[in-house]
């Protein structure tokens, strides 16, 4: 999939892995329509993004994935000034396990709820142009991370319904990919807050040492990955694993056969 002119959503966009992918798009051509609730990270990465590449490449909406409302006039708006959705990366996440019901509400809920509404939208079987549709899992979405047993079903569950909708689009003609990127520890926000958000968890902390030893990836690496799974046609149902040590493309057993 070329990428010119094409209209992005990305959410969680304002800071971390989500700002890495809002530029990269940018860089080969799209129009990004950032959605976050740090209003102040938004505004100003939006007035930056204006300077870099003119102010009407990108939207900035503060919009909260929980919120159905916030989700459906952030979508109006987008059709109104960008005339439709091509690529949606669920970025938006957080690691808080002594808020439990708000990391399963963000984390998967969310996903949920931001992809049916953009399935609206994109959906050729409703007069959409169809795209892709990346989620942002991890490597906790793939194996069990102790430290954290809510975030990582929270990935498990993205990556499982990720799988699902790539097998329901195929068989119903919706014409859009979804695939899950799963990185390891990426230096972010969310990685260095981790230690404090780890609840009654908090004395398994050390289980980060060993990934930690292999260094964490960069924002930039990440998102090389999710342009991989934007413009790679043949992708559809795939969960890519990258660490600072390798990626690939992990497989899983078919269960309609
Ligand atoms: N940092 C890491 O080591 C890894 C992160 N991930 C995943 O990558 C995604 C992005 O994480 P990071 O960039 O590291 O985090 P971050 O904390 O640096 O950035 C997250 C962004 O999402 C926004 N956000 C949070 N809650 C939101 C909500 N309810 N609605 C809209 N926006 C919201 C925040 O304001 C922030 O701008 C998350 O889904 C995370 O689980 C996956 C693997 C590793
Ligand atoms: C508690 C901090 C969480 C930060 C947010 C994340 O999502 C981090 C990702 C979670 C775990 C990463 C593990 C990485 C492991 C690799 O270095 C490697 O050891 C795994 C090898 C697996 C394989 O070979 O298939």
């Amino acid at each position: 999939m070329a990428l010119n002119g094409k209209i992005a959503v990305v959410t969680g966009a304002a800071l971390g892995i989500g700002k890495a992918i809002t530029e990269i798009l940018l860089q080969n051509g799209a129009k990004v329509v950032l959605l976050d609730v740090n209003d102040n990270a938004g505004t100003s990465l939006k007035e930056s993004l204006d300077k870099q590449h003119g102010r009407e490449r990108t939207l900035f909406l503060n919009c909260d994935v929980e919120s159905e409302e916030q989700l459906k006039v952030a979508f109006q708006k987008t059709v109104q000034t960008f005339g439709g959705v091509d690529i949606l990366c669920n970025n938006a996440g957080i690691l808080d396990e002594g808020a439990w019901e708000k990391t399963v509400s963000i984390n998967l809920v969310g996903v949920i709820k931001v992809t049916y509404l953009a399935l609206e939208l994109m959906n050729k079987l409703n007069g959409g142009r169809g795209g892709v549709i990346v989620n942002i899992a991890s490597m906790a979405g793939l194996g069990p991370f102790e430290c954290c047993p809510v975030y990582t079903a929270t990935k498990h569950g993205v990556v499982g319904f990720t799988q699902a909708m790539a097998a329901a689009s195929t068989a119903s003609g919706y014409g859009i990919r979804f695939n899950a990127l799963c990185p390891g520890l990426v230096q972010t926000d969310l990685f260095t807050h981790m230690i404090d958000r780890l609840g009654q968890f908090s004395h398994l902390a050390d289980i980060i040492a060993k990934p930690a030893e292999k260094g964490a990836l960069n924002v930039s690496e990440v998102a090389e990955c999710f342009l991989e799974l934007v413009t790679d046609a043949t992708k559809n149902g795939e969960a890519l694993m990258v660490t600072p040590s390798f990626k690939k493309y992990r497989t899983f057993p078919p269960l309609n056969q």
